[in-house]
Parts: C-alpha cells; sequence; structure tokens
C-alpha cells in the first residue's frame, strides 16, 4: 500500500537540499512536543547532530519542563502555538502529535478536540503543501472503536459509536487520516500514519488518568489500585523508547501507513493492577469503580506489517517498563519508600 495514485508532487523543501557543496540540516517540527511522546521523540532526534527540532505546543496537557534539557539549545527552538491557527515555518519533515491523548482531557473540551484532530491536521497538511515536507499522523488505536476483530489488523475498518463521549477523539482522528490521504492523492504530499496503541513511561503527567499511571502512582502514593469495571476488558502496553523507535523509522521508510505500532502483549485491567501491586506496594488494596461509556472492551495490536515493512518490534516487555516508570514518578512525588 506505498504509493496510492498521486496527481503531482509537492516542491523540495529548500534548494539547500540539493546543494553540492552544504549539507544544510533536516529541520523537524514536532507538534505536541512538549508531551509525553512528544517529548521523548524530541530527545531521540536531538541526538541526530544533523537534525535541528522545532516544537510547537499550546501546553494543553504537555510542559515546558519535559523538554528543559534543550531550551537554549541551538538546534532546538520551542513556539507556543495552538494548531488550530495557521503556522508558517519552513521544515522538511512534520511529526503531528498535538492532541490530548488521555481520554479525561480529551473529554474535557470535546468540541476544542475535534478542531484540535481536524482544523490542526488541516493546518499541518496546508503547511506540509507549501513547503513540501513529509509528514506523519499520530492516530491512534481507537480508530478501532470497540473492535469486533481482534488481534487489529489495519485494514480492520472499526466498530465506532460516531456520537458517544470518545467520538471526539476517535472520529476526529478518522477524519484526521482521511485527511492524509486525500492531500496525498489530490497533491501528492509524503505521507506516513501511525496507529499507537497504549503507550507509556516516564514524563506522563502522574494525574493524567491513564490507566499504567494512575495505578503506578496510586500505588506510590499507597492508594487503592482503581479498577475500572468489568476489569476483564484487555489492553497491550508499550514502551515510550520502542514507540519512538517505531515512529522514526515509519518517518524515514516508504510505507504511507496505516501502520500499527504498539506492543501486542494483551493483558486484563485486573492482571495490570495485580502486576502493578506486586512489583511496587503488595499491601495496596485493589477496588472495582464505575466504568465510563464506550470504554474498549479488548484491544490488541497484530504488527505483522510493522516487522516485515519497518523491521519494527517492541523490545521492552511490561514487567521491565513499571520499574522504569516507578522511578520517575517517585522521583516526582518525592515519595523514595518502597514497601516491599
Ligand atoms: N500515549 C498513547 O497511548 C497514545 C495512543 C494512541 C495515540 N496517541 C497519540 O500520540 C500523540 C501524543 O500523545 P501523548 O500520549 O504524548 O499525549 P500528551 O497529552 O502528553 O501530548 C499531547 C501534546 O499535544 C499538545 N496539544 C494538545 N492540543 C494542542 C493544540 N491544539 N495545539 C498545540 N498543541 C496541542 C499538548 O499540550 C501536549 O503537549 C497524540 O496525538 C495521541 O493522540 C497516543
Ligand atoms: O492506545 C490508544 O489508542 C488509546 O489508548 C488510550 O485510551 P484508553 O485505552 O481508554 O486508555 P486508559 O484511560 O489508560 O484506559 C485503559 C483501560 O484501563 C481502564 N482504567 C483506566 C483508569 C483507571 O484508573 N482504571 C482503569 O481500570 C479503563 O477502563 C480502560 O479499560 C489513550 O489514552 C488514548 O490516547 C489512545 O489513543
Amino acid at each position: 500500500m506505498a504509493n496510492h495514485a498521486t496527481v503531482k508532487s509537492p516542491p523540495e523543501p529548500s534548494p539547500l537540499r540539493k546543494a553540492r557543496f552544504f549539507q544544510a540540516n533536516m529541520r523537524i517540527l514536532v507538534t505536541g512536543g512538549a508531551g509525553f511522546i512528544g517529548s521523548h521523540l524530541v530527545d531521540k532526534l536531538m541526538e541526530n547532530e544533523k537534525n535541528e527540532v522545532i516544537v510547537v505546543d499550546n501546553y494543553f496537557t504537555g510542559s515546558k519542563d519535559n523538554l528543559k534539557q534543550w531550551i537554549g539549545h541551538p538546534r532546538f527552538e520551542l513556539i507556543r502555538h495552538d494548531v488550530t491557527e495557521t503556522l508558517l515555518v519552513e521544515v522538511d519533515r512534520i511529526y503531528h502529535l498535538a492532541c490530548p491523548a488521555s481520554p479525561i482531557f480529551y473529554k474535557y473540551n470535546p468540541v476544542k478536540t475535534i478542531k484540535t484532530n481536524v482544523i490542526g491536521t488541516l493546518n499541518m497538511l496546508g503547511l506540509a503543501k507549501r513547503v513540501g515536507a513529509r509528514i506523519l499522523l499520530t492516530s491512534t488505536s481507537e480508530v478501532y472503536g470497540d473492535p469486533l476483530v481482534h488481534p487489529q489488523t489495519e485494514d480492520y475498518w472499526g466498530n465506532v459509536n460516531p456520537i458517544g463521549v470518545r467520538s471526539c477523539y476517535d472520529e476526529g482522528k478518522r477524519v484526521a487520516e482521511t485527511l492524509m490521504f486525500d492531500y496525498h492523492r489530490q497533491h501528492g504530499l509524503e505521507i506516513r500514519i501511525a496507529r499507537i496503541f497504549n503507550t507509556y513511561g516516564p514524563r506522563m503527567n502522574i494525574d493524567d488518568g491513564r490507566v499504567v499511571s494512575n495505578f503506578i502512582a496510586q500505588a506510590i502514593r499507597d492508594e487503592p489500585l482503581t479498577v475500572q469495571l468489568p476489569g476483564t476488558q484487555t489492553r497491550s502496553f508499550c514502551y515510550v523508547s520502542d514507540m519512538v523507535d517505531g515512529l522514526i523509522r515509519l518517518m524515514e521508510g516508504d510505507n504511507t501507513g496505516p501502520i500499527n505500532i504498539g506492543n501486542p502483549g494483551e493483558f486484563t485491567m485486573l492482571e495490570l493492577a495485580e502486576t502493578v501491586k506486586e512489583m511496587i506496594n503488595p499491601e495496596v488494596k485493589i477496588v472495582t469503580v464505575e466504568n465510563t461509556p464506550d470504554d474498549p472492551r479488548q484491544r490488541k495490536p497484530d504488527i505483522t506489517k510493522a516487522k516485515e515493512t519497518l523491521g519494527w518490534e517492541p523490545k521492552i516487555k511490561l514487567r521491565e517498563g513499571i520499574p522504569l516508570m516507578e522511578e520517575d514518578f517517585r522521583q516526582r512525588l518525592g515519595i523514595s519508600t518502597n514497601k516491599k
């Protein structure tokens, strides 16, 4: 599915690319770069001395703190900007991540979430078209909704409620994917779409509301782990360094996607709670609480395509990732005692 019929190619990002004696740096825009995945992506991109990185973020869920090591660096720029407004920058690559990801944040102002997904993606595609940049969208496994196919393959069209409380996010991302392919077919844009499955790791907001961060923070604070009913719903958790590796491979490879990027290890929420309890605080209680509407009952990526086309598969198992996140959370919470 590499390249769909294209009408015409976009311009080269800069004539400097073709210059014989001067190799310009690769200028990379990361929208949402002050967030959890975005800031880890920036760290990795900055390791390459040929990269210049520009982050735009409105700090709704992100923070300058996540980027503090780069502020003032000559190859790094940080712009406070909302992607629902147009942006003029000259770049070669756009990693478009800007969008609240945790359900409690994306449901907080659903109309804004839709605008971010639709107008924000439209703006970034317009920018990519003007400057000839390649653009990668971080879509989501939520495009599969409450999936009737398990594990989920990229050719599954999904089972999504168009009028539910999650629709601002899952339908928003579906439209964003549509826009990406329409710009690709109509204007010849180079696009990449990653369908990300639940990702966790250091720098997640402590009170982010997502399940791994909730359970780890609760275990450290000695509060009951809140398993939302029924507890048998499943998720597959990918450690953030594996995710960043997959995103960069996708951007630099020649397959448009969509490609699932996630860890196929599948756990029920009760199993996750038991694992966190055993590893962090065996004394802590596990309680069940009400769930929210339309919570998907199962989720597990089929990553055959990522393996075959990107040579990618995750390396970090859940039991290896939890202690790395625990260490970061303990440091930020200022709670060092480990009741093991
Ligand atoms: N973490 C996951 O499990 C997961 C799973 C699937 C998809 N994704 C996608 O990956 C991306 C990053 O997710 P994350 O987990 O790092 O979330 P995050 O909330 O930590 O990061 C999102 C960033 O986007 C910024 N942002 C939000 N709206 C914006 C706007 N209108 N203009 C500019 N900036 C804006 C936020 O301030 C934040 O820094 C998102 O697009 C999300 O949909 C994440
Ligand atoms: O990977 C994805 O595609 C999507 O996954 C998550 O959405 P979700 O799976 O609902 O994430 P969580 O809020 O972490 O919930 C996971 C499961 O844990 C349960 N949960 C959550 C929080 C909690 O305290 N307890 C608990 O049992 C929820 O009911 C749900 O079944 C992300 O937040 C989305 O940004 C992302 O796009």
